[in-house]
């Protein structure tokens, strides 16, 4: 039964799904795999990209991963799945093969941003930078009383860098180019003659991930499902990654 909206830390019980008429968006991080101390240190199930290549087929290949990595990362991941990506929170999409990336991709002004922010954090123990193609990430899960610190020198970045604006997410702050979003690529992809009738369905656990929860939640027998605690707009919710990867092997039958 699906809960209403607001915080419930129950998990819920899910409808049938008719994976040739769905299309499903699902989260990397937090959401397929458990996170981890620092961004490489994740720990990625053998059977994963299996999973995924599973469920593309069902879905006659409408099956998309919405992550704030780059999609050379989720390639690293999960070899072997070479499906629809939308990667840096927006930034780029691998669609139907073609790669395509916001013009501020490679730059020198990312690369810049970049240098700074793993000069900051050679002198700031425990903080780790990591480099996207269009943007930065510093993460202070390892430290997070260098919260305030790595907040300060970000937003000076900020300000001294048109284009780019800050996000928090898990125990992180990042730089990204202005105007994009998960939720944006995800309705854009909805649009798409290959997509459109079909019912959207989406697992997330960040703040990053809500507006999308929230416009899945509201379309017609939409399922936008929170992973984990924590206030949310989705309808659906799920404690953890395992328990994600369970609902998606049961809808193709493993
Ligand atoms: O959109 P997602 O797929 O959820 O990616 C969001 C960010 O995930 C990664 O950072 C988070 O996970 C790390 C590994 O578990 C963890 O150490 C960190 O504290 C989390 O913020 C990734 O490193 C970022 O690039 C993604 O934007």
């Amino acid at each position: 039964m699906a809960e209403p909206h607001g915080d419930t830390p129950a998990e819920t019980e899910f409808p049938e799904v008719e994976l040739a008429k769905s299309a499903i968006f699902l989260d990397f991080d937090g959401t397929l795999i458990d996170l981890a101390d620092t961004p490489d240190g994740v720990d990625v199930p053998a059977d994963l990209a299996g999973l995924l290549k599973g469920l593309n087929d069902a879905t006659e290949g409408r099956l998309v991963v919405v992550t704030g990595r780059p999609i050379e990362a989720v390639d690293t991941f999960l070899g072997g799945y070479d499906g629809h990506v939308i990667g840096s929170h927006g930034a780029e999409e691998r669609f139907e093969g073609n790669h395509t990336a916001h013009e501020l991709a490679g730059s020198d002004t990312v690369a810049r941003l970049g240098d700074m922010v793993e000069a900051f954090a050679a002198t700031h123990e425990g903080l780790v930078p990591e480099r996207k193609p269009t943007g930065v990430v510093l993460h202070f899960r390892q430290v997070p009383e260098q919260e305030p610190q790595v907040y300060s020198f970000l937003s000076a970045l900020e300000q001294s860098h048109e284009g780019f604006e800050l996000h928090h997410s898990k125990m992180a702050y990042e730089l990204r180019p202005i105007g994009i979003s998960k939720d944006d690529s995800i309705k854009r992809i909805m649009e798409n003659e290959r997509f459109a009738g079909r019912r959207p369905i989406f697992f997330g656990d960040d703040v990053t991930d809500e507006p999308a929860l929230a416009w899945i939640a509201h379309q017609p027998d939409g399922i936008a499902a929170k992973v984990g605690s924590g206030e949310t707009a989705a309808n659906y919710r799920v404690h953890d990654p395992s328990g994600v990867r369970k609902i998606l092997a049961g809808w193709i039958g493993e």
